[in-house]
């Protein structure tokens, strides 16, 4: 068994399975791991917090994509980026006829406080073209749209996460699916992508697991399991 680093994982793609339902075998393997993990989503906030109450692992999130940060063991909330234009790109988009997609309640959006989301079905290149002239750029990750700020990133999440911890990114194992990933595998020590990844995820990690989905979490994370 090798040294077992801290973690930083993806939910949606990476503990799940296709259908975004969590699969209940990543529970333990949370749950023992022994070192830092950091759950790191596109999600809003609510999402990761939930999940790591549920599992009782401490809450250590990055969420919207880096736009919040939250590290329990200092009781530090941080929020970036520019929630103001991504609600402004919602407004123009919605002007130009097309709707966010996730229905009149919106829980995809309801809780977000950094960035908005859009269903992938959607129009694309509308959604691109006003985000652009707000400055923000958009995310495919397979399961939304993200409207976000290009200077916040799960990369700077895991950044400010660790100057919170007093660790090195660069001792972290990271473990995702797509585009929304890269950035937090570019200064993560090992980077790994699940088979079902998107090709960015891929291009930028160090190596990709032969299985899919959670089974291919399981997989990255078998050498540091006793
Ligand atoms: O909510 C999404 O679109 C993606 O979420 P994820 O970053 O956990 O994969
Ligand atoms: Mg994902």
């Amino acid at each position: 068994m090798s040294e077992t680093p801290p973690l930083l994982v993806d939910i949606d793609g990476t503990l799940t399975d296709e259908s975004r339902a969590i699969d209940p075998r990543v529970f333990p393997v949370l749950r023992e791991w022994p070192e830092t993990v950091v759950i790191a989503t596109g999600k809003a906030m609510p999402f990761p917090i939930a999940l790591c109450e549920f599992l009782g692992i401490e809450r250590t999130v990055v969420a919207e994509n880096g736009g919040v940060v939250f590290v329990e063991a200092t009781d530090e909330l941080q929020l970036r980026g520019d929630h103001e234009a991504s609600l402004a790109v919602a407004e123009a988009y919605r002007e130009l006829g097309h709707e966010l997609g996730f229905g009149a309640v919106d829980l995809a959006n309801r809780w977000r406080e950094t960035e908005i989301v859009v269903s992938l079905n959607q129009p694309l290149e509308p959604l691109e073209r006003v985000a652009e002239e707000f400055g923000l750029v958009v995310l495919d990750t397979g399961f939304a749209y993200h409207v976000t700020d290009p200077s916040v990133d799960k990369g700077t999440g895991l950044a400010a996460i660790c100057a919170e911890l007093e660790m090195d990114p660069s001792s972290f194992l990271a473990v995702g699916d797509s585009e929304n990933d890269a950035e937090a595998f570019d200064v993560a020590g090992e980077a790994i992508a699940v088979a079902n990844a998107d090709e960015t995820a891929k291009a930028r990690a160090d190596r990709v697991t032969e299985a899919r989905y959670a089974d291919g979490f399981l997989e990255a994370v078998a050498p540091y399991r006793p």
